[in-house]
């Protein structure tokens, strides 16, 4: 079949091939054959890419050395226009730097020459493997990047999936906490049963208690059926408690009981209800700090922060950035059904210098302001609009008294910001509270004072 013919045929095979060796790429095809799997191969970077981009395989097999490129080429092109297909690379005996560096980039493994038919054998059918358990809901979404930090983060992440002690994650506003907690939950045990999140900062107060652990039909005054709290919904998987600093103290303590005795009582029931359920939170705060200060429960932080795991922010890891920013023009693209905008050496090296104090989120919001703005396929430096100020907006102070929060509040520069950031978001409210540094309660409360809700 010629490259063309391939090209033109929907039938998928499962495993892509690249080796610019003939005999090498011959030897690992009649393998894979034998064990009923069907082969597709190139020779070179070009073809492989043209292949990629043409035909759905279930598992892609490259070499380093290829006559127009290297394979750690390929693995950053997967990563970003395939995410999800596994990639492996076949490197050089003695090489183990350029397999690590394909490890950081995404590969998920690596064979050394000359290829021993065992470890291939093996490494196809782990890959292959792990593809058909891995569960539908991880939210979609990868923790993409190529930093030391965020390969270190996900072996902790792996680690952390396997056993089932309650984590705190703890980062600034838009660096991939939900992410994360998707991905502890769908690695582990329990990733079959339900992933249930709850934004701690947007129920309000008098509701909290009802959604939580759920009621009974007619304890309260609109409690028209009984309602499943958020503990039963997650029974059997993860409830993640985001933004947990905003937990009232009322509520703190309650909730402390249910995961103590691993069971609810819902408001106006007389008994109470098992529930089994593995506890993750996440803040941008300094939980420690508002222990000190009276504002959190020293045994609710001591219950929920057996283990800590910090997400660097974005500006401690500019070298994540042009994948991150790949991986989101291709979403783009596939969204609007082009081809995906590539940033120019200019922009590009301007968003490395920009402090992105909404981390990935903001990043995500600019570039889909940029392919807006953009005509051509590539963005350029006029198109990204990176705003001085935007690096200097500092989170607002959230614990403070009320007298702060007016004073806040009145700014005529505060009102602008905020009104800003609800235009680019489309008045998408929990949006802009998340890229403003603020809690929901803190955004309704602002327009609630300027008349606006
Ligand atoms: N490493 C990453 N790889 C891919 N996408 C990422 C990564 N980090 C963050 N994102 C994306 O950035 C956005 C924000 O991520 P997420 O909601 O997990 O952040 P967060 O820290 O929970 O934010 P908040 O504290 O405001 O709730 C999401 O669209 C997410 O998919």
């Amino acid at each position: 079949m010629t490259q063309e013919d391939r090209r033109n045929s929907p039938v998928a095979a499962d495993v892509l091939v690249i080796d610019d060796e003939e005999d090498i790429r011959e030897l690992i095809e009649l393998s894979l054959l034998r064990m009923g799997l069907a082969c597709d191969s190139a020779g070179s970077v070009a073809e492989a890419r043209a292949l990629l981009d043409a035909r759905r395989y279930r598992l892609c097999l490259t070499d380093m050395r290829l006559p127009d490129g290297d394979g750690l080429e390929l693995v950053e092109f997967i990563q970003t226009r395939h995410p999800g297909l596994p990639v492996a690379v076949i490197t050089a005996f003695g090489s183990i730097e350029t397999a690590i560096r394909a490890l950081k980039l995404g590969a998920f493994d690596f064979l050394t020459k000359p290829v021993e038919l065992k470890g291939l054998r093996e490494l196809v059918a782990n890959a292959l493997r792990s593809r058909e358990d891995a569960p539908a809901d991880s939210g979609g979404r990868q923790l993409l990047g190529c930093s030391t930090v965020l390969a270190q983060l996900r072996q902790q992440i792996e680690r952390l999936a396997r056993n089932q002690a309650p984590v705190f994650i703890h980062g600034e506003s838009g660096t991939g906490k939900e992410v994360i907690a998707r991905l502890i939950h769908s690695l582990g045990p329990r990733a079959k049963g339900p992933f249930v999140p709850v934004n701690c900062g947007a129920i309000s107060p008098e509701l909290m208690e009802s959604e939580f652990f759920g009621h009974k039909k007619g304890s309260f005054t609109g409690a028209a059926t009984d309602k499943q709290g958020l503990f039963q919904a997650a029974s059997g998987g993860t409830l993640f408690l985001d933004e947990v600093a905003e937990l009232p103290l009322a509520m703190q303590v309650k909730l402390l009981r249910a995961i103590q005795e691993r069971a609810v009582r819902p408001v106006g029931a007389h008994g109470e209800e098992a529930v089994d359920v593995r506890i993750l939170s996440a803040s941008h705060r300094d939980l420690a700090q508002l222990v000190a200060d009276g504002r959190f429960r020293q045994d609710l932080f001591f219950r929920i922060n057996v283990i800590t795991l910090r997400v660097p922010p974005l500006r401690e890891r500019p070298e994540d950035i042009p994948v991150l920013a790949a991986h989101i023009l291709a979403r783009l693209a596939e969204r609007e059904g082009v081809a995906p905008r590539r940033l120019s050496a200019a922009a590009l090296a301007s968003l490395r210098q920009h402090p992105f104090p909404g981390n990935v989120r903001e990043l995500e919001n600019m570039l889909e302001r940029a392919c807006a703005l953009c005509e051509g396929d590539e963005i350029g430096l006029a198109d990204i609009e990176l705003h001085p100020t935007e690096g200097l907006v500092r989170p607002l102070p959230r614990h403070d008294s009320e007298a702060v929060e007016d004073a806040a509040a009145d700014s005529d520069d505060e009102r602008i910001r905020v009104l800003r950031t609800l235009d680019e978001t489309r008045w998408n409210r929990s949006a802009a509270a998340r890229r403003l540094g603020m809690t929901l309660r803190q955004l309704r409360y602002r327009l609630h004072k300027w008349g606006m809700e």
